[in-house]
């Protein structure tokens, strides 16, 4: 699956939205892949997750555990993790930082392959990293649906994804006027409060 097929999901699913987003990072786009739309199609989530899952064996081998930041990375490692017939667990966040909780553990030394479903700036899959090996795993890849970051995001691992897009994002104070013309979506669940 190459990355035009993967974007024709995403339109199938009228995920690809258009207007004004402020993004997990805080920067603003006016594109958005809600992929909860895509992942709320099971068969659609297969097909993208059994090829993700193939292309992380192609590239690594075998690993032992998947592991996704919540929430948006949970549905896609799960289904990632069934095609890898591996154990799927997330991290959440405790106080703003994400940890393994309920009752999740990883061995020391188990191979993990940390899932996410997009990738702007890589700093949630950094995060995830970090408390995947404070825990005691051995994170050997990264994996996304979609990098939109042109492959210049860096997670320190090799970043393993399924889709590369290279989508505008601005930080706040540099926003291109039709952009600070719309009114302002915020999709993402880093800064609901609990
Ligand atoms: O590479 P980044 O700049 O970190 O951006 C990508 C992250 O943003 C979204 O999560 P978000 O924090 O919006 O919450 P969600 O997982 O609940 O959608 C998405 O699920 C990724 O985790
Ligand atoms: O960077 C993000 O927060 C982000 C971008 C995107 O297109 N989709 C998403 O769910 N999150
Ligand atoms: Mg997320």
């Amino acid at each position: 699956m190459n990355t035009e097929d993967v974007l024709n999901e995403f339109r199938d699913a009228g995920a690809l939205r258009e207007g004004h987003f402020v993004l997990s990072s805080g920067l603003h786009s006016p594109v958005f892949l809600q992929k909860n739309l895509v992942f709320m199609d099971t068969r659609r989530c297969e097909r993208l997750c059994k090829a993700l899952a193939d292309k992380i064996v192609a590239t690594v081998g075998p690993v032992d555990v998947a592991i996704s930041p919540a929430v948006g990375g949970i549905i896609p490692g799960y289904e990632t993790a069934r095609h890898l017939n591996v154990r799927s667990l997330y991290v959440e966040r405790e106080g703003g930082e994400f940890k393994l909780r309920r009752g999740f553990t990883v061995e020391p030394g188990e191979k993990v392959v940390m899932v996410e479903d997009i990738v702007t700036t890589g700093l949630s899959s950094r995060e995830c990293i970090a408390a995947i090996q404070k825990a005691g795993g051995e994170v050997v890849a990264a994996a996304c649906i979609v990098d939109r970051s042109g492959g210049r995001a860096d997670v320190a691992v090799p970043l393993i994804a399924l889709a590369t897009l290279d989508v505008p994002a601005y930080p706040a104070d540099a926003l291109p006027p039709e952009l600070a013309a719309l009114p302002v979506e915020d999709p993402g669940s880093r800064r609901l409060s609990k």
